[in-house]
């Protein structure tokens, strides 16, 4: 077993094709020992506030994020010690009352639109990807996925689109793409670019000297 737990991250913009990409790699692994953490698990908890209040968030800015808790909690399963990964309900806009218990594994994938976004995040980071997925692609994706599963309307996902979605993709999440060490089209079903992840980490789990 590795010293030092294996370091994913997985950026790109919504829709692209992240979380497809990281079950796809988590099945590889999953008999071995790989976590996930989902960036979106960690916007700041509006509890505090009134539903309609929530509505007007900017859920694609990066001050949208308790990158502080993202951080201290990859430190601390890099320490291999466990977390209490906070829970987001996307139909309340704010975080779920339970917490999963995550246990330390020797790969960690962080996967989220702005996890290349932050520096001290990518310090952290052994493997940098950027999922990158045409733009008319990711809207329609996310017309279909966020009626079925996120309780939105047509409405509200083009209004939320043209106000924050595009523009804050433009502003912060297109930039980061010079951070990848591997861009990849298409997302999940890109299978060669998923073999050659597989491949790099299995060499990195199975080097002496990574500690
Ligand atoms: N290649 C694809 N073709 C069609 N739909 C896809 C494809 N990849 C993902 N989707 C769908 O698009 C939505 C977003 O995909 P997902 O992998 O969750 O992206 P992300 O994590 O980047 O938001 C999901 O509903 C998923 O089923
Ligand atoms: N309450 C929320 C929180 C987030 N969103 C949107 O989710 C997108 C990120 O998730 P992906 O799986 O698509 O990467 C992001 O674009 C936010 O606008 C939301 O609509 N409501």
């Amino acid at each position: 077993m590795a010293n030092r737990p294996v370091v994913i991250g997985i950026a790109g913009g919504s829709c692209s094709g992240k979380t497809s990409v990281t079950r796809a790699i988590y099945e590889v692994f999953k008999d071995h020992s790989v976590v996930v953490i989902e960036q979106d698990y960690y916007y700041k908890d509006q509890g505090h506030m009134s539903f309609e209040e929530r509505l007007q968030t900017n859920y694609d800015h990066p001050l949208a994020f308790d990158t502080e808790l993202l951080i201290e909690h990859i430190h601390t399963l890099i320490e291999r010690q466990p977390i209490d990964k906070p829970v987001y309900d996307y139909v309340q806009h704010t975080r779920a009352s339970d917490v999963i218990h995550v246990a330390p594994k020797d790969v960690i994938i962080v996967e989220g639109m702005l996890v290349l976004e932050d520096e001290r995040l990518r310090d952290l980071m052994d493997i940098k990807l950027f999922v990158d997925t045409d733009a008319d692609l990711r809207i329609i994706r996310r017309m279909q996925r966020d009626i079925k599963e996120r309780g939105r309307t047509t409405e509200s996902i083009i209004e939320q689109y043209l106000t924050t979605v595009r523009p804050m993709h433009n502003m912060f999440i297109e930039p980061t793409k010079r951070y990848a060490d591997v861009i990849v089209p298409e997302g999940g079903d890109n299978g060669v670019a998923i073999d050659l992840m597989v491949t790099k980490i299995k060499t990195i789990l199975e080097t002496e000297s990574n500690v």
